[in-house]
């Protein structure tokens, strides 16, 4: 989802692995001579915006020793997950409520299918949204190879509360559930 922390963390898991970090909203930008995605939306429309961000997946799916941060909307498509499926996919699962505060404190005007949620309802408002979002997209998202749960970490890792769960922790974590993924996959041939 939008506020997960892909962009954010993905750039701390590339610092780990060495590899190089991509962010398929910055390189749509980029290509759209620096229009910013809220102004894509708005000039252009959302149909345009999910054509412009395949064409930047299908590019990145053929990159090796990356890490690449997808727009939380990647999952929707059927054809995405073709190319999608040519890296390790991993969720970051971030209860709503903690991304409401999130997108809120990052202004929604960043993230145009929340509109410009302010004042002291925004964090209600833009949890409304984000609830009918998830609603429709958490079957996809549940396709991921690897999924974190800050749920389950805050527990599992004896924090207080999902916003204890910083940025390098779960980046940590993410190379965690990677190791995890392979040597699974590992055994498992053995095991064949
Ligand atoms: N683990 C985290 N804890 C607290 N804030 C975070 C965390 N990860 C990201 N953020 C903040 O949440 C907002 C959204 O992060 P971002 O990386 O842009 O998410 P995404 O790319 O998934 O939309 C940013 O303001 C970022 O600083
Ligand atoms: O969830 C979505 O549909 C979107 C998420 C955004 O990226 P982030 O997930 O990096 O905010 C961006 O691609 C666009 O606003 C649409
Ligand atoms: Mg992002």
């Amino acid at each position: 989802m939008m506020g997960s922390g892909k962009t954010t963390v993905g750039k701390l898991l590339a610092e780990a692995l060495e590899y190089e970090f991509l962010d398929s909203d910055k390189l749509i930008e980029d290509a759209a001579g620096g229009m910013t995605v809220a102004q894509f939306f708005k000039e252009q429309d959302e149909e345009k915006f999910r054509n412009a961000e395949t064409e930047v997946l299908v590019k990145l799916s053929s990159t090796g020793r990356s890490v690449v941060a997808t727009g939380g909307g990647i999952v929707v498509r059927p054809l995405n997950w073709t190319y999608l499926r040519q890296g390790l996919t991993i969720w970051l699962n971030v209860p709503l409520d903690a991304l409401a505060e999130r997108v809120v404190a990052a202004g929604t005007h960043t993230r145009p299918l929340l509109g410009d949620s302010q004042g002291d309802a925004a964090v209600v408002k833009a949890l409304e949204k984000l609830k009918a979002i998830y609603k429709f997209r958490a079957p996809s998202y549940a396709k991921a190879d690897v999924a974190v749960c800050f749920q389950e970490l805050v527990v599992r890792l004896g924090y207080e509360h999902v916003r204890d769960l910083s940025p390098m922790v779960i980046a940590f974590q993410m190379l965690e559930e990677i190791n995890k993924f392979y040597k699974m996959k590992k055994n498992g041939a053995a095991a064949a």
